[in-house]
């Protein structure tokens, strides 16, 4: 059955100041799928990844080119609203970044922003959102016990829920377990098969055993540029590319 396609990237270039970190990008996230991006360090991954929730316009010297449809829409078109647009593509960094309160109010975060009063619609969130993010039994006693005081992979899904809180349809996670020990990272590889069934999730990851475990459809870059893109088992097993194949055989990176 043909995958739904939920964001397409076309011909997406972007610039730090003259320096072209992304050079003429085209993908398509499919729904309900795991995408990882490869490729040695200052490929442009991340960049790519900040570029699909408009992180990058935070940063005063890119400029960028082409476009990003999401739902019908250019999400680089003036009209849109980041905030908006960053709750619905919310992203999962590195270090895991709780805010020095308590669980329950981490969770809650975004939904306070809007405004959001009710009690009763705050609880069951902060219920729905810690079990998606598959930590629920280990907090659900502490919830108002600062977020600080957890392990770095329990807070790394305490940082996943804070984004699930919020109802996203996509979730970008940067190298989320490289600051992990290797128990938390796969309780944290466990929680995004999990999410998969409800979320479209785009991974950066060093791990190329990782990427091979978890993801269904692998992209490889070098330098700005996307070099091959297809289903996972595709990229590592029989690589079109010789650049991919060198990369994925150790030969560089
Ligand atoms: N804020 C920035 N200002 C200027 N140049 C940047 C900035 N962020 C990234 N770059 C440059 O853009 C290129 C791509 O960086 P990016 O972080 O996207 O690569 P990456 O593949 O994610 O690398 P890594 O695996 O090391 O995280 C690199 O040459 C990097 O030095």
């Amino acid at each position: 059955m043909e995958k739904e396609a939920v964001l397409t990237v076309s011909d997406l270039s972007l610039y730090y100041s003259k320096k072209k970190a992304l050079n003429t990008i085209n993908m398509t996230f499919y729904k309900n799928e795991i995408t990882a991006l490869i490729g040695p360090s200052g490929c442009g991954k991340s960049t790519l990844l900040r570029s699909i929730n408009r992180m990058n316009d935070l940063i005063p010297t890119v400029t960028i080119t082409g476009a990003i449809d999401y739902k019908g829409k250019n999400i680089y078109s003036p009209k849109v609203d980041t905030v908006d647009l960053r709750k619905e593509i919310g992203m999962v960094f590195q270090q895991p970044n709780p805010f020095p309160f308590s669980i329950y109010e981490n969770v809650v975060y975004g939904l306070r922003l809007k405004g959001v009063k009710d009690k009763a619609l705050l609880d069951e969130v902060v219920e729905n959102s810690l079990k998606a993010a598959n930590i629920w039994d280990e907090v659900k006693d502490i919830l108002h016990s600062s977020a600080l005081g957890l392990s770095g992979g329990q807070q790394q899904r305490v940082c996943i829920a804070r984004v699930l809180a919020v109802n996203p349809e996509i979730i970008l996670m940067d190298e989320p377990t490289s600051a992990l020990d290797p128990i938390s990272a796969a309780r944290v590889e466990e929680t995004m098969l999990e999410l998969k069934k409800d979320y479209t999730i785009a991974i950066v990851t060093h791990s190329m055993q990782q990427a091979s475990r978890i993801s269904d459809r692998t992209a490889f870059m070098l330098d700005g540029n996307l070099i091959e893109y297809n289903d996972t088992k595709s990229i590592f097993l029989n690589p079109e590319k010789q650049e991919t194949s060198d990369y994925i055989s150790g030969k560089f990176g």
